[in-house]
């Protein structure tokens, strides 16, 4: 069975996408990003999903994006930041290297700009961003394998940190048989 390395998640901002990159080259494989797949398929910006279809609609697509990703992509899965709200997909993360990727209001505000492609926090993105995170922190960490705080820390050193996990697991699993 194809099984994905490690899965990423975390709210906006969190650097899903670009840690997701930057772990799929340090270890040899590629990145499958569930955003960029919905946006593929769809033909057209999230931005403008959300617009045109409704939120409800987003999350349909991305529910099928995820199902598709977890079977089917051997290398490192990035989350949208609201496809863990889903519980067919928090089963279907049962098993899975899920990486949450841990960060504060600062680091995420000061990394996004909160600016262009949100369409969740295009109004009064800090007070949103703050109720998304609240209301999704017991999910992430319920789900998560592992927990790595992302503030004040370079994208290489958390890609190290996540290599090292892996790393560990695999030679325990192997030794388990
Ligand atoms: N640890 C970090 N230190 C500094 N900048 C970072 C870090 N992680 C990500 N960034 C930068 O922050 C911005 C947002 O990162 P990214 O798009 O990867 O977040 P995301 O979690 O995928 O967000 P979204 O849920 O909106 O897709 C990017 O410009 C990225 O280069
Ligand atoms: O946190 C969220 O709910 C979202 C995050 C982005 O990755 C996109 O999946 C979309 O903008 C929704
Ligand atoms: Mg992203």
């Amino acid at each position: 069975m194809v099984r994905p390395v490690a899965v990423l998640t975390g709210p906006p901002g969190s650097g899903k996408s670009t840690v997701g990159v930057a772990l799929a080259e340090r270890l040899g494989l590629t990145v499958l990003d569930t955003d960029a797949l919905v946006e593929h398929r769809a033909g057209t910006s999230i931005t403008d999903i959300f617009v045109d279809q409704g939120e409800a609609s987003f999350r349909a697509l991305e529910k099928a994006a995820v199902a598709d990703a977890l079977a089917e992509h051997p290398g490192v899965v990035s989350l949208g930041g609201g496809a863990v709200l889903d519980p067919d997909t928090q089963e279907l993360l049962a098993g899975h290297r899920v990486v949450f990727l841990d960060v504060s209001l600062r680091y995420a505000a000061r990394r996004s700009g909160f600016d262009q492609g949100r369409p969740l926090l295009a109004l009064n993105p800090r007070g949103q961003w703050l109720q998304l995170m609240a209301d999704r922190r017991p999910i992430y960490e319920r789900l998560a394998w592992l927990r790595v705080n992302t503030d004040e820390r370079e994208v290489a050193d958390i890609v190290a940190e996540i290599a090292a996990a892996i790393e560990s697991d695999a030679n325990q699993r192997s030794q388990d048989g």
